[in-house]
């Protein structure tokens, strides 16, 4: 656990175990397990040398841009660009100087209130003003294998539960025809990210973010600007022609009028 993340928020839930970051799931004496427990703790030995990360020159550059005196989200940046955030192994880091490629990794956005609605349970909302670019919080849970992803959501479907499972689907770097996907799961233990409702014209969007593992963060910025008291909202997917079984209550005028379920192809 990095030090410098700072998460104070709270479940409202005692069952729901509040953790500031991705943790494995238990040991279920798979193959798969062994290949994520693998991946989960292997360090990525790309660090930089930079004086001061300040801009593209840093290999992990790029990315991020201060306005108004707040780290954002770029808004010229490429939608393929990969993020690989400054880490303990940069010179950066050694030396204290100047980075402006760490934002997620410092933990979630301040003036986040969990907040219930009568129709889709608690949601998120934000007590002041956001502008776009903003980090807003990380979707932090159990990582999954694929199987155990699929199990779950099996029983979740079944007793008829929310899901909380979110599927993140990357294509490879090495191979275009080979899918990376990342299952994580904070419906028993998880982060403030677990109440943020879907909404069909969301005013946040998720970007993929890695610090110093293979694991991606699943990283949720605002899209547009969003006013104090506004819902937090992302898309969950795209809506199933053959698994439209829960209503979207999301109020949007371009509602698609299912929710969007996971996705396991
Ligand atoms: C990740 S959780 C979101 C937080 C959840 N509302 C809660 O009370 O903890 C996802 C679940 O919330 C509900 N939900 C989220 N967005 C919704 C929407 N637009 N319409 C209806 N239900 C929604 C669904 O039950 C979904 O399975």
């Amino acid at each position: 656990m990095r030090i410098s993340l700072i998460d104070d928020y709270e479940h409202l839930d005692e069952d729901v175990e509040y953790i500031i970051e991705n943790i494995l799931q238990e040991n279920d004496n798979s193959g798969d397990f062994k290949k994520l427990e693998e991946e989960f703790y292997c360090i990525l030995a790309n660090s930089c040398d930079c004086i001061e990360c300040k801009n593209e020159k840093c290999s992990h550059g790029g990315s991020y841009e201060i306005k108004n005196n707040k780290l954002l989200l770029k808004e010229a940046r490429g939608c393929d660009d990969l993020i690989y955030e400054c880490n303990e192994n940069c010179f950066c880091s050694r030396s204290h100087s100047m980075c402006l490629n760490k934002l997620v990794q410092f933990g979630p956005h301040e003036g986040l209130e969990i907040k219930k609605f009568h129709d889709k349970g608690y949601g998120l909302i934000t007590k002041e003003f956001i502008p776009k670019g903003t980090f807003i919080c990380e979707y932090a849970g159990e990582v999954l294998t694929k199987n155990e992803a699929f199990k779950r959501d099996q029983l979740n479907q079944a007793s008829n539960k929310m899901n909380y499972i979110f599927c993140l689907n990357e294509i490879s770097m090495t191979s275009k025809d080979e899918k990376i996907q990342t299952f994580i799961d904070p419906s028993r233990k998880g982060n403030i990210g677990r109440y943020i409702n879907h909404s069909c014209d969301a005013n946040c969007e998720i970007i993929s973010v890695r610090v110093d593992s293979i694991i991606p963060k699943i990283s949720i910025f605002a899209k547009r600007d969003i006013c104090a008291q506004q819902e937090i909202t992302f898309s969950y997917g795209d809506v199933d022609a053959n698994n439209k079984t829960k209503m979207c209550l999301c109020g949007a005028n371009i509602c698609k009028i299912y929710l969007p379920n996971i996705s396991f192809s």
